[in-house]
């Protein structure tokens, strides 16, 4: 007696072939398996159903009269791209596995059918089919969580970019992007990858500057089993995720030297080696860069490889500070509200006061700040428009501070935040030297202000 299926993992099969005992057969094993089924004698009914509803599963005959269920395959997939595919064949030959192969079947089985092998093969499919949905989920989380890659910015300076990344977005040249911290690089990156002929392939980051020394190699080259204390098990590096797509590089600049030379070996001959493997593997990666440090300094103190400069800064990139394209500020400010408050699209959400205060201001951390800035005002705003007073506190001690500064009482937390965002505006962004100022390790500076964005957030 066939054992019913556990309830969760029961699907809504089609059943295509042409033979009406087997037909029968189905219809009894599957649904005592605890599945529901819809049988077609054709691939014309089949796909007519499709059409009409969704299923989780197809098996299909591929020798049918009429539609071929190669043809079923295609249209199945074109209406529910999700859904799992078995096909049967009386002719298990390889034109008919590879006829499988290409239509990304997940199995394949020859005639005659043993229900106990269909039964085996629907349980790998639903999960196949639930980790396809699980995926999905994942992507729309990220999506909601990322938000949109929609570039906002009118400014000229800013359309340059947009040109720039129009122009060399379909090569395959490798990008550096220049500009100060919060600027907008990360999403000129995603941009120029998104315009490439590799925006279907995946595009992975990296922040140089945010890993510990010994980790950047693994991390980028993957390692083998044993390769450092610790590497219990192999590990897949960034530049095989990224293989067919981009990698983006952020915080070149922090790059040890050592890593330096192990990147430029990648560039120039395209291999990976694993840490702790003697072979090689070819990937094909095309690679964007970001610094907000001045490269060229830095290879005059030795800190920087020339030769890797030369490599990377094939095609620049520069991402105008905020500052230098006011006009930008208030449609930046109303697309990063509306991204917190859906409800304030198409309305006017910030007053004469705050609008002058955001203008007036000189965003040493750009639109980073400037979404901090926005999130936290529409946190204490209940009610449309924003006004001056809503901006957060750090933000008007900064615009005020040769008033308040003696009068306003503040707490360590603040002071300490109000002495890194000094020491960045003297610096220019550049975070390394602002925490050699400070005396900090650049992690602590980091770590310090994501705690203030999530703060604000
Ligand atoms: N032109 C823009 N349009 C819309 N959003 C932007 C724009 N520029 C920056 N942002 C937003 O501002 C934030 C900071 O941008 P991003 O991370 O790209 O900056 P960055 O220059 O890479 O920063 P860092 O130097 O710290 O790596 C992100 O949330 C990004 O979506």
């Amino acid at each position: 007696m066939s054992e019913k299926q556990p309830r969760s993992e029961s699907m809504h099969i089609l059943f295509a072939d042409d033979e009406p005992k087997l037909q029968e057969l189905m219809r009894q094993q599957l649904d005592r398996a605890g599945h529901s089924v819809v049988v077609c004698p054709n691939g014309e009914l089949a796909v007519e159903a499709l059409e009409h509803e969704p299923f989780d599963c197809l098996i299909v005959d591929l020798d049918m009269p009429g539609m071929h269920g190669s043809e079923v395959m295609k249209r199945a997939r074109a209406i529910q791209p999700e859904i799992q595919v078995i096909v049967l064949t009386g002719k298990p030959d390889l034109p008919s596995a590879m006829i499988a192969i290409e239509n990304q079947a997940f199995a394949f089985i020859d005639k005659p059918v043993r229900f106990k092998e269909v039964k085996a093969l629907l349980s790998g499919a639903y999960h196949q089919l639930d980790r396809w949905r699980k995926m999905a989920a994942m992507e729309h989380r990220l999506e909601q969580v990322e938000g949109s890659n929609e570039l906002i910015g009118q400014n000229g300076a800013f359309e340059q970019v947009r040109q720039a990344i129009s122009k060399v977005g379909p090569t395959s040249s490798t990008v550096m992007i220049r500009g100060e911290t919060g600027c907008g690089k990360e999403l000129v990156a995603k941009a120029v990858h998104e315009s490439s002929l590799r925006a279907d392939k995946p595009m992975v980051s990296i922040n140089c500057g945010a890993l510990p020394e010994n980790l950047i190699e693994s991390e980028l080259f993957g390692h083998v089993k044993g390769a450092f204390t610790g590497a219990d098990s192999a590990r897949v590096g960034l530049f095989e995720v990224a293989d067919g797509g981009t990698i983006f590089l952020d915080e070149i600049g922090e790059l040890p030297l050592a890593m330096q030379a192990k990147l430029l070996r990648v560039l120039e001959t395209g291999d990976i080696r694993r840490l702790g493997s003697n072979q090689s593997k070819r990937v094909d990666v095309r690679v964007v860069c970001a610094t907000h440090r001045d490269l060229e300094q830095m290879v005059h103190d030795e800190a920087f490889r020339e030769d890797l400069m030369f490599r990377i800064n094939t095609f620049e990139i520069h991402v105008p500070p905020l500052r230098d394209r006011t006009d930008d500020i208030m449609p930046l400010a109303q697309h990063l509200l509306v991204k917190v408050r859906p409800e304030a699209a198409g309305q006017a959400c910030f007053t004469e006061r705050a609008e002058a205060e955001l203008k007036a201001h000189r965003w040493p951390g750009n639109v980073r700040e400037l979404a901090n800035v926005v999130e936290h005002a529409s946190i204490l705003c209940d009610q449309f428009p924003i006004d001056a007073e809503h901006l957060p506190r750090h933000f008007s001690l900064r615009q005020l501070r040769s008033q308040v500064r003696d009068e306003a009482p503040m707490t360590l937390k603040e002071m300490e935040m109000q002495a890194i965002h000094r020491a960045l505006e003297r610096h220019s962004g550049d975070k390394k030297a602002a925490a050699e100022e400070l005396g900090v390790s650049s992690k602590t500076l980091y770590n310090k202000l994501n705690a203030e964005a999530s703060k604000a957030a």
